[in-house]
């Protein structure tokens, strides 16, 4: 049996099956799988990617059925070949398959992010996974090149993959979706045209969310200008509780650790308790009044508070601007950790005193922030997937000042995104044009 892919143009794009297949594809193929089939191509750029048996007789080809996809997400290669997951469910004690939609899948971050999914270093080596992958239509090709790269690493648990470009069906049924794609700001863009520019893709994406998602599915909006997307998103999936939204601001995280552990000279896993507040943009504030460093309170073990007020908090705000310069390309790796420890974080409890930082709605929130928007602040889970804010937190009056800074950015941007968000006419007031993390 052999299956052909064809490197066609956009809309046009359809999987070739040998009509061999044909019989066997249509009692067996799982229902959501959509395939269409056409004779083998004389194209010479079609790929084979599941060779023929050496001993396998061939049936004579029979006529072809076409069927026309347009845009839907669609099996790849040899994911599109049936198995028994039940059946190994059984002899594996594996739990039941999750659905896992990724935007951008074609993107950096993601080139990084979908291995580690597969390979079971982030849901468990138990769990096993689809992965739905979204992109856009100039990067229909390149998500090809990414799935054949699933398919050659032989992943266990990675059962099925599907492409496509049309968030309604590639959503289908997601348990987690982690919206990483989005356009970056161009040259001289204002951050209100580029909130206007990516807040789309979010109405889309919340809108498809809504209507095929799973009632439960935890969303990551990675995305930039993350917090906004994720309001923006959430806003347009009402059906969706707004709790399970999450803007990640886990790298600033995890950078905020490494850099205090740096100065307090001892390993980064000695650095807990770390908060990271408001926005993931140049006004985020890393908490070092709360961090903890080997359980110490952080200002007991670093007493050079000018270091901590100026110099740490910025190097938190500006690192992704600085790895830029020296790299020319902004961190998508780490980026992928941390997206990968921000889920880690929903499905495991939290270590006992221990919290983490997240951006969430702040619906009741019992620090006094504005509510009704997206705001990073400390969390705690039992590893339901869900989470809880952390109500043990200090407050004084650098921080406080910090805090609504930041606040007074989200808040001029949802004002600028309420054309977006069903919040009326938008008004743009930022307070300055501040940067992402990764601008320069
Ligand atoms: N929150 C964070 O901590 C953090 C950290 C780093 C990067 N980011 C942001 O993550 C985003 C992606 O970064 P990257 O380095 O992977 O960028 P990238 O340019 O390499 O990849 C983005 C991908 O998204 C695709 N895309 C664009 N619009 C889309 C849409 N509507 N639907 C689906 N796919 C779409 C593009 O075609 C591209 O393949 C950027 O917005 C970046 O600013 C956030």
């Amino acid at each position: 049996m052999a299956v052909a892919e064809l490197s066609t143009p956009l809309y046009t794009r359809t999987r070739l099956v040998h009509s061999s297949q044909l019989s066997f594809s249509s009692t067996h193929l799982r229902s959501h799988r959509r395939v269409a089939f056409r004779p083998l191509p004389q194209a010479k750029n079609a790929r084979i990617s599941c060779s023929v048996a050496p001993n396998q007789v061939q049936a004579p080809a029979a006529p072809p059925q076409t069927v026309e996809p347009k845009n839907k997400a669609e099996c790849f290669g040899v994911f599109c070949l049936t198995y028994d997951l039940k059946a190994e469910e059984e002899t594996k004690s594996w739990k039941k398959l999750i659905n896992i939609a990724v935007s951008g899948a074609a993107g950096m971050i993601s080139n990084h992010l979908l291995f580690k999914l597969a390979s079971g270093e982030v849901f468990g080596p138990d769990q096993p996974i689809a992965l739905k992958l979204l992109g856009s239509e100039r990067s229909l090709q390149a998500l090809e090149g990414v799935a054949m790269e699933l398919e050659d690493s032989l992943f266990p648990l990675l059962r099925e993959v599907s492409i496509g470009i049309d968030p309604y069906e590639v959503f289908q049924d997601a348990g987690w979706a982690l919206l990483i794609g989005a356009k970056p700001r161009g040259p001289g863009m204002e951050r209100a045209g580029l909130l206007d520019l990516n807040g789309q893709i979010f109405v889309e994406q919340g809108k498809a969310l809504n209507a095929v998602a799973s009632r439960n599915v935890k969303v990551i909006v990675v995305g930039n200008p993350c917090n906004t997307n994720a309001l923006i998103c959430l806003k347009n999936a009402p059906n969706i509780p707004a709790k399970n939204f999450h803007a990640l601001t886990r790298l600033d995280e995890n950078r905020a650790k490494c850099q205090l552990a740096l100065k307090a000279g001892v390993f980064y896993d000695k650095v807990s308790n770390m908060t990271i507040w408001g926005n993931h943009s140049t006004t985020q504030v890393p908490d070092f009044l709360n961090a903890r460093i080997n359980g110490l309170p952080v200002k007991e073990v670093i007493k050079d508070k000018k270091w901590l007020e100026e110099e740490f908090t910025e190097s938190i705000q500006k690192r992704g601007g600085v790895l830029i310069k020296k790299w020319g390309r902004s961190s998508a790796a780490s980026t992928a950790v941390s997206i990968a420890d921000a889920i880690k974080s929903l499905i495991t409890p939290t270590p006992e005193g221990d919290w983490f930082s997240s951006g969430v709605y702040t619906n009741g929130n019992p620090y006094g922030i504005a509510e009704d928007i997206v705001f990073s602040m400390p969390c705690r889970s039992k590893g339901d997937g869900d989470y809880e804010l952390v109500k043990d937190i200090q407050f004084d009056d650098y921080l406080l000042k910090r805090i609504k800074k930041t606040e007074d950015e989200l808040l001029a941007e949802k004002r600028c995104v309420g054309h977006l968000t069903g919040q009326g006419i938008p008004v743009c007031d930022l307070p300055e044009d501040t940067m992402l993390p990764g601008e320069m």
